[in-house]
């Protein structure tokens, strides 16, 4: 059977360029209207592997996401980084004052935040993700809509880009996650350098730092620390926590003392750096039209 990877929006999305960057370009994808499906698609077999963006360098984290790995035990085995450039597009012939609403994925449209304040006639509109609007606009012909999408989006669907870049800060990135459903299923089998880890701790005094002390000691370089609210227990919070690491035995070592100092210990996957690859590819990289 051959593998299927899910995504969330359609071909031309962000989320499906990252799918050809990292499992080649003949790569076979699930297009799934919601971050919920893609998960679904992962627990019920539909899909062996899926790609999730988990955070923007501009708009932050997506903290849902955070809670649908966890809850559905999902396994992290790789992470992407690509450079997101966003467009406003509508159908050939209009002008900015002709468009009255913008629609997009949310994530994108917090990204041009700044851009929109200069055009206050203009609702935006959140959508389940930018291909997908550009795809509806271009096939009803709406003379008064507008999307926010990548440059393949306007080639694949036939649209005039109207504004390009008008995402807030010009290095804008997005990070994926690849995930699966079992640790087996890894699709690289390099020895890991990064891992993502969740717990929970009793709230008293100095616990966290005491935590962290022990990923210091064993050489561990944190990359980000998220606060995740406990929903059962209101004010309580899980760490979800990215390490890198030069050898894997500390690593693995740090854990088992963590193990032992938390309520909770979840070791999320361990996978390659993808930042190393983002060093390499230049910043107007897309996806190629097929
Ligand atoms: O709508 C898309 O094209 C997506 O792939 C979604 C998404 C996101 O979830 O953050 C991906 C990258 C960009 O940051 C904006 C939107």
């Amino acid at each position: 059977m051959e593998e299927k990877i899910a995504i969330q929006g359609i071909e031309g999305s962000f989320h499906h360029q990252v799918a050809r960057e990292y499992f080649g370009l003949d790569v076979l994808v699930e297009e799934c209207m919601s971050f919920g499906e893609v998960v679904k698609s992962l627990t019920t077999g539909q899909s062996q592997k899926a790609v999730m963006a988990i955070e923007n360098s501009i708009a932050g984290s997506i903290l849902p996401n955070y809670a649908l790995i966890d809850e559905n035990n999902l396994k992290i085995i790789g992470e992407h980084y690509i450079p997101i450039q966003m467009n406003l597009m509508a159908v050939p012939g209009r002008k900015i004052e002709d468009i009255k609403k913008v629609f997009s994925h949310p994530m994108a449209l917090l990204q041009c935040k700044e851009f929109f304040s200069n055009y206050p006639h203009i609702r935006l509109v959140e959508d389940a993700d930018t291909a997908s609007v550009a795809k509806r606009i271009s096939e009803n012909n709406s003379q008064h809509s507008a999307a926010v999408a990548s440059q393949t989006a306007a080639e694949l669907f036939g649209l005039e880009i109207l504004a390009s870049g008008i995402h807030t800060i010009k290095s804008n990135t997005t990070r994926f996650l690849v995930l699966s459903a079992t640790e087996e299923n890894r699709s690289r089998q390099i020895s890991p350098n990064k891992a993502s880890i969740k717990f929970v701790m009793e709230s008293r005094h100095g616990s966290l730092v005491s935590a962290l002390n022990i990923l210091r000691d064993f050489n561990l370089d944190m990359t980000k620390i998220q606060s995740v609210p406990v929903i059962e227990m209101p004010w309580k919070y899980a760490f979800f926590i990215d390490v890198i690491f030069d050898e894997p035995e500390r690593f693995v070592r740090a854990m088992e003392i963590l193990e032992v100092m938390t309520e909770e210990l979840k070791i999320l996957g361990t996978y390659q750096n993808g930042l190393e690859a983002l060093a390499s590819v230049p910043a107007s990289a897309s996806v190629a039209k097929k």
